[in-house]
């Protein structure tokens, strides 16, 4: 379970302060699929990062399953980041001159899991996200952006992550291949109880989640949504 308490984060620029985080609070409970929209320039990523021990916020706590993020000392922190959460975000990229399996293997090996154990779970992983199989090998920079965003989700849920932070997990994707994501990041939470925060302009990708949000001028309002159930329910 996430709990953000009365988080703040200013930026100064210039003579001016900013406070793209504005007394944010939110509680979201384990297995959750939540979505952040809001304006370019709102502060979804700048949340985001916060949320990811990435940033540390002016003022206010992040607590994650019962630990402040505040408390924690830099290696901790480093551990939560690589144990505990699963990035995709635009800035985390792949590493372009790797095959889409090693770049998958890599969390693996920084948590110390065996060699052959690491490459069975990749492969499963990039059959999962449905990535050709004639593509495991590939290096990134010769797959397509769509096959990328699906090697980063596969490489994020690597260490099977309490958490995965998704910055714009259907951006650049054609809509099939979007549902798709869709779809994975629904089943993720539901089979495997994961909570997944996605920061995200898709619409569609918004209404199917379970609880949605927006931010605006650093404020967090909570909206209705449809949501699984109620798709559900109707179908
Ligand atoms: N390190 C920084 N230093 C100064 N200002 C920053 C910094 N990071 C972000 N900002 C500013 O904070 C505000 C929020 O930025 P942020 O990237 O969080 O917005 P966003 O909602 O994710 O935007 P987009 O949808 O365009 O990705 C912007 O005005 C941005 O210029």
């Amino acid at each position: 379970m996430i709990e953000v308490k009365n988080l703040v984060r200013t930026f100064n620029s210039g003579d001016r302060t900013i406070k793209p985080v504005n007394d944010v609070s939110f509680v979201l409970e384990q297995g959750t699929l939540a979505s952040i929209v809001g304006k370019s320039g709102s502060g979804k990523s700048t949340l985001l990062s916060l949320l990811g021990a990435l940033d540390k916020p002016t003022s206010g706590d992040v607590v994650v399953d019962g630990v402040n993020l505040a408390s924690l000392p830099d290696t901790k922190l480093t551990e939560y980041r690589r144990r505990d959460i699963g990035f995709v975000f635009q800035q985390f990229n792949l590493i372009p001159n790797l095959s889409a399996v090693d770049n998958v293997m890599l969390p693996m090996e920084f948590a110390g899991v065996r060699k052959a154990a690491r490459l069975q779970r990749a492969k499963d992983l990039l059959e999962q996200v449905q990535l050709d199989p004639s593509k495991h090998d590939r290096r990134i920079n010769r797959l397509s952006g769509g096959e990328q965003q699906r090697v980063a989700i596969a490489r994020a849920l690597a260490n099977e992550p309490k958490l995965i932070l998704a910055d714009e997990p259907t951006g650049n994707l054609d809509e099939q291949t979007g549902d798709h994501i869709i779809e994975l990041l629904s089943s993720l939470s539901r089979d495997h109880n994961t909570t997944i925060l996605v920061v995200t302009h898709d619409r569609i990708l918004a209404n199917k989640t379970d609880r949605r949000f927006r931010l605006q001028q650093g404020q967090l309002t909570e909206e209705p949504v449809r949501g699984r159930s109620a798709v559900a329910a109707t179908a």
